[in-house]
């Protein structure tokens, strides 16, 4: 083929795919590529044309503005058309656009007004005595689509001008565009309630703009900033730009705040620079600035191409978003074991650097885009926001991909991944050995309210974790005073503090042996800090509290099957089934083993509290497990059937089947007894039920507290003892401490400086205690 030939071809297949981009974009706010996509392709095509001067036709996308409008609503026509803006990418391409000027001209320096560009769309309100009469689109800059209507609903247009004076006609432009505050918060909305999310904000301005139904518009917050005049008659304008900017202002168009007045290549880059440090504080998006020659005498000598004034030019940001392929979908587990996916790409530069990886953000985020293997995406990075995927092209998307799914274990431990019901994270269960949760993991066992080892900082933990030292917690029990030493030495290294001296060498031994001893002590703990130190998930200070108050000893809670938690008052489905992920995993039993072995005594270990008794039997615990339809009713009516004390599955069914139970009631329990594990679960409920009766002290009611089944609120400040100190002496008379106010609360503790909670207990008319109450309270209860 030609050269020529083979230009022809490019050019034509170039006009294509950006037609067809325009129609998207500009019809259909639905765009296929990304911003920087289309214009590198229209750049190629204008490098074609130029080379190739035969290659021009008037309608090539590179003469034409926009793009037709739709006929879903009626034309109207630009008596002075609307166009579109050159591109400026480089600091050389300022230079020569100032410079053509000042050839053409004859003038050194000239002045220009600049602007922020706005990422929206362009209109043109028409005033007719002051009073907005018509709004239109851009369309393809000679007619636009009538959207008066739903203009009227944008506030920051004025229906009315105001001051006086004004032209007979008066056509203003600008941009409308979609606030980012608004534009998260309905995406946000759209998300809970399912719907379609915008794409970005400047499509989310279009798509508002170009409702047929203005109720619709009225209700997506639109703003819009004027930026230039069309037709004005029976008035003199001015003599520059940035003074009709002044009068737009006084008439009560919004005009940018930023828009200045600068001369020359240095004015124009200094505000380009100054703009873009600014950008990603504004609170809308800009995708670059406007440089306009001030004076209209200049303006008109320097006139027009075919799609934009040669008097003007758009100086762009470094793309936002950027097209690119994924290459694969992983998941990386967090230091508290959240399991977040992210997409591997082929490297694309986005937002000035060069990104490879994507944050997806969690498995329902995968699921609504749909991200597969082999996929288009388009990646957005803004500021310094991690880059991540906002859209998959799916018309390019290649033949044979599968839909992503979770993985179903941890990529860095093994143990097994688990989501809660309603929560969008998943998280790896393996919190006691996974490599990815260790420092954190390290870091809370050793904390104040857990086993408390005083004198082991972050800083160590991090040491400590990367030399190898503590693999897990347990590991902290086999250290000694030469490895702490060794350790100290080089985290001094890492740090740049190296200390040489004598009397360093022996503040250094004094230290570790200082932390050896803070280690050993902490061997010696109660149930309670044992158990909140193991970091279980959903199981803090207060469930760990119930846990220990309620069965005693961490050699039953280890191996109870996770629906007999649920027989505390309190713990709930969530925290349950977190313990039983906990305890389900073997690496986190071989940690507990560890530390029992090397050392750690539980000291208030004691039997079960007779407490349990209540509902300790199959049909209440199987009541309890949230299966559908195995309600409070029909669970004894489940157990009577003896299907749960068959052989296998299957036996069970067949049983269940035979009964007289409701069909909806056989369906769901066969469902269920079909998933994995279940069986299983049943099997070990039915072994340790009657183990656990069996343990419960015999008769033995614990004695009443005067205040079991009150719910207190501590809040201010007391004097006489610590807040920690009062709860604890509430909790022991019966109390439970809750952290808010409501309409169960019994009553409120209010101390010095109280804030909040006291105004909201006085709403509530809950009953109030000062510390002086409180303190004889517990004298004549102590
Ligand atoms: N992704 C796609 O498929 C696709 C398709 C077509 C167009 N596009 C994008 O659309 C843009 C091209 O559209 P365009 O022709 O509107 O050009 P443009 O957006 O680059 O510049 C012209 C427009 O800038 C706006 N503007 C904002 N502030 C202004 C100011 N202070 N003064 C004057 N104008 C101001 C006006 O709306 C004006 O019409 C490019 O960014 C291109 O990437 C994308
Ligand atoms: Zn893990």
């Amino acid at each position: 083929m030609t050269d020529a030939a083979q230009a022809a071809k490019r050019a034509a297949q170039l006009r294509s795919q950006l037609e067809d981009a325009n129609y998207r974009y500009h019809v259909l706010d639905d765009p296929s590529m990304a911003d920087a996509q289309y214009d590198r392709l229209l750049r190629e095509l204008d490098e074609l044309e130029a080379a190739h001067p035969e290659l021009v036709s008037p309608d090539s996308p590179t003469q034409r503005v926009g793009n037709a409008p739709s006929s879903a609503f009626a034309p109207v026509r630009h008596a002075i058309p609307m166009l579109s803006l050159g591109n400026a990418f480089t600091d050389e391409e300022v230079a020569d656009f100032e410079r053509r000027i000042e050839e053409r001209l004859d003038r050194s320096a000239p002045t220009f007004s600049v602007e922020p560009k706005l990422d929206g769309l362009a209109i043109s309100l028409r005033y007719e005595d002051g009073r907005f009469v018509q709004g239109a689109t851009r369309g393809d800059g000679a007619t636009g689509e009538d959207v008066t209507a739903n203009l009227r609903t944008v506030k920051a247009i004025p229906l009315q001008l105001r001051g006086q004076g004004w032209p007979q006609v008066l056509e203003v432009r600008g941009e409308v565009y979609m606030p980012l505050a608004a534009f998260k918060a309905y995406n946000e909305r759209a998300l809970a309630e399912g719907g379609k999310v915008l794409a970005n904000p400047r499509n989310g301005a279009a798509g508002s703009l170009r409702q047929l139904d203005p109720r619709i518009t009225a209700q997506r917050p639109l703003a819009f900033y004027a930026y230039a005049v069309g037709v004005v008659e029976g008035y003199e304008l001015p003599a520059t730009h940035s003074a009709t900017l002044a009068k737009l202002r006084d008439w009560g168009f919004p005009v940018s705040g930023e828009s200045q007045v600068v001369s020359g290549t240095e004015g124009l880059l200094g505000y380009y620079r100054r703009i873009g440090e600014k950008r990603h504080a504004l609170p809308f998006d800009i995708d670059g600035v406007v440089y306009k020659l001030d004076d209209y005498a200049g303006q008109r000598e320097m006139g027009f191409v075919s799609r934009a004034p040669r008097w003007a030019i758009a100086h762009k940001f470094p793309a936002q978003e950027q097209s690119t392929t994924v290459e694969s979908v992983e998941v990386n587990v967090g230091r508290t074991g959240a399991v977040t996916p992210w997409a591997l790409m082929a490297p694309v530069q986005v937002g000035g650097v060069v990104v490879t990886r994507a944050t997806l953000h969690n498995a329902d985020q995968v699921a609504r885009l749909d991200v597969r293997n082999g996929d288009t995406v388009i990646v957005r990075r803004a500021g310094d926001v991690i880059p991540e995927v906002v859209r998959v092209v799916v018309e390019q998307r290649p033949p044979g991909t599968q839909p992503w799914s979770m993985p179903s274990h941890c990529p860095v431990c093994g143990s097994e991944l688990v989501r809660e019901e309603g929560e969008a994270v998943w998280r790896c269960s393996g919190e006691l050995i996974c490599p990815a949760q260790r420092k954190e993991a390290v870091i809370h066992f050793a904390s104040r309210r857990a086993m408390d080892i005083e004198g082991l900082g972050e800083r160590y933990v991090e040491v400590l974790s990367d030399l190898g030292y503590v693999q897990s917690v347990a590991d902290l029990y086999k250290l000694s005073v030469d490895d702490l030493l060794e350790m100290k030495r080089r985290a001094d290294e890492r740090d740049g503090t190296t200390p040489e001296t004598v009397k360093a060498g022996k503040v250094a031994s004094k230290w570790a042996e200082n932390l050896i001893e803070a280690i050993d002590r902490s061997r010696a703990t109660t149930l309670e800090r044992f158990l909140n130190a193991l970091g279980i998930e959903h199981v803090g200070e207060s469930t760990a509290k119930a846990l220990a108050a309620w069965f005693g000893d961490i050699q039953l809670i280890r191996r109870l099957p996770w629906p007999l938690f649920k027989r505390v008052p309190d713990i709930g489905g969530e925290v349950a089934r977190s313990l039983g992920h906990f305890f389900d995993q073997a690496g986190n039993q071989q940690v507990i083993d560890d530390l029992l072995e090397r050392g750690v005594r539980i000291e208030d270990s004691r039997e079960p509290s007779p407490k349990l008794r209540e509902g300790l039997d199959l049909a209440t615990v199987l009541a309890d497990m949230e299966i559908a339809k195995v309600t409070k009713v029909r669970a004894p009516q489940v157990v009577a059937t003896g299907a749960l004390d068959t052989a296998k599955p299957a036996d069970a069914a067949a049983t269940l089947a035979a009964s007289d139970l409701p069909k909806d009631v056989i369906d769901s329990l066969s469902a269920w007894l079909d998933e994995p594990g279940h069986w299983a679960l049943l099997q070990q409920l039915r072994t340790a039920l009657p183990e656990l009766l069996a343990r419960l002290p015999a008769g033995a009611e614990a004695a009443a507290g005067p205040l079991d089944g009150q719910t207190a609120v501590l809040t201010g400040t007391l004097s006489a003892l610590s807040r920690d100190e009062a709860k604890a002496k509430l909790e022991a008379l019966g109390a439970k401490v809750a952290g808010s106010v409501s309409k169960k609360t019994s009553f409120v503790v209010a101390g010095e400086a109280a804030g909040s909670k006291l105004d909201k207990a006085q709403e509530l008319g809950v009953e109030i205690w000062d510390e002086a109450r409180l303190l004889a309270f517990l004298e004549q209860h102590a």
